[in-house]
């Protein structure tokens, strides 16, 4: 459905993006990771056509978004700040959706508008960030866009708000088979809704994977011996030390995991137990160096 091929940027003589390229699918939620300032936002930005690439292109279903920019109508970008929009009342911001969406569906707008119990006839000055993050959200999906670009759209909200934004994208995902990238410095939480995570580094996407991947491809376990150092039984270009507690060693184990775990059986452990890897594992052993301690 997005196909970003051979993309660089530079801003003030820096390099930000090199050679990038991956595809988004229809009915797919990617998350974007990576540490902060390494260039998340500023490929949000060109995905959505708001900055121009130095190089390479974006392509919307086979459109290029620089030399066909009405393809633009069928994609969504949700900037990490809404406080642009504050002098606007809900009202307003319907129509001018609507002059940039022909196919802005207002019933549905005021459908959900209800089910979240938001006011129709305020500015957003007056709604909180959770109102203001909720109605984002359900203005994006009003649009009918078939791709929906999100940067940071949980920060500051309470648990329950997210849950709901969370939820209802899911629901939409599913059902009308858009597809999702969302840039988070919250783990769990992506880890929870996304089907791919993409892990930027150092200018480039260092890896692009299924959690379903990430689940079954890495081991991850917690091992404590009496008097063997753990770290001298096993290969470190495989095996990555999540953390050191005490005695107690939490490895990330990237491959080979059967020959490792019998390795570690074989020297008597005090504790042997397997824990379930999760995004943020991946997170500290690409972008965290070996040795990282908790
Ligand atoms: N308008 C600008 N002028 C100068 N430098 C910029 C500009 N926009 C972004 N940058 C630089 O580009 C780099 C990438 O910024 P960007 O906001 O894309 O990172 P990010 O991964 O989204 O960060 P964060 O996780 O902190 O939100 C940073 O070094 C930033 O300082």
């Amino acid at each position: 459905m997005l196909t970003v091929q051979n993309l660089s940027k530079a801003i003030d003589g820096k390099t930000i993006l090199e050679d990038i390229n991956f595809e988004l699918k229809s009915g797919s939620i990617t998350g974007l990771i990576g540490r902060n300032g390494v260039g998340k936002t500023t490929l949000l930005r060109i995905m959505a056509g708001i900055l121009d690439p130095d190089q390479g292109e974006v392509l919307l279903e086979g459109v290029n978004l620089s030399t066909y920019p009405l393809i633009k109508q069928s994609m969504y970008y949700v900037p990490d700040s809404m406080n642009v929009m504050n002098s606007y009342s809900v009202k307003e911001l319907v129509r001018l959706h609507q002059s940039m969406y022909e196919q802005f569906d207002q019933e549905a707008f005021y459908t959900w508008l209800d089910r979240f119990q938001l006011p129709t006839n305020r500015t957003l000055r007056s709604f909180s960030k959770g109102m203001k993050a909720l109605l984002v959200i359900i203005l994006a999906l009003s649009t009918q866009s078939k791709l929906i670009i999100l940067d940071e759209p949980t920060n500051g909200l309470d648990v329950i708000v997210k849950k709901q934004v969370m939820q209802l994208l899911v629901e939409e995902v599913s059902e009308r088979q858009l597809a999702l990238i969302i840039s988070s410095h919250h783990l769990q939480e992506l880890e929870k809704i996304a089907d791919v995570v993409m892990l930027m580094k150092d200018t480039r996407i260092d890896s692009m994977i299924s959690i379903e991947d990430v689940k079954q491809s890495f081991k991850k376990v917690q091992v404590a011996f009496a008097d063997v150092s753990t770290h001298s039984l096993f290969d470190k270009e495989y095996v990555e030390v999540l953390s050191q507690v005490g005695r107690v060693t939490t490895l990330l184990i990237k491959s080979n995991a059967v020959h490792t775990i019998r390795l570690l059986q074989d020297n008597q452990p005090l504790l042997l137990e397997e824990l379930p890897v999760t995004i943020e594992d991946l997170f500290i052993s690409r972008l965290g160096g070996n040795g990282y301690v908790s």
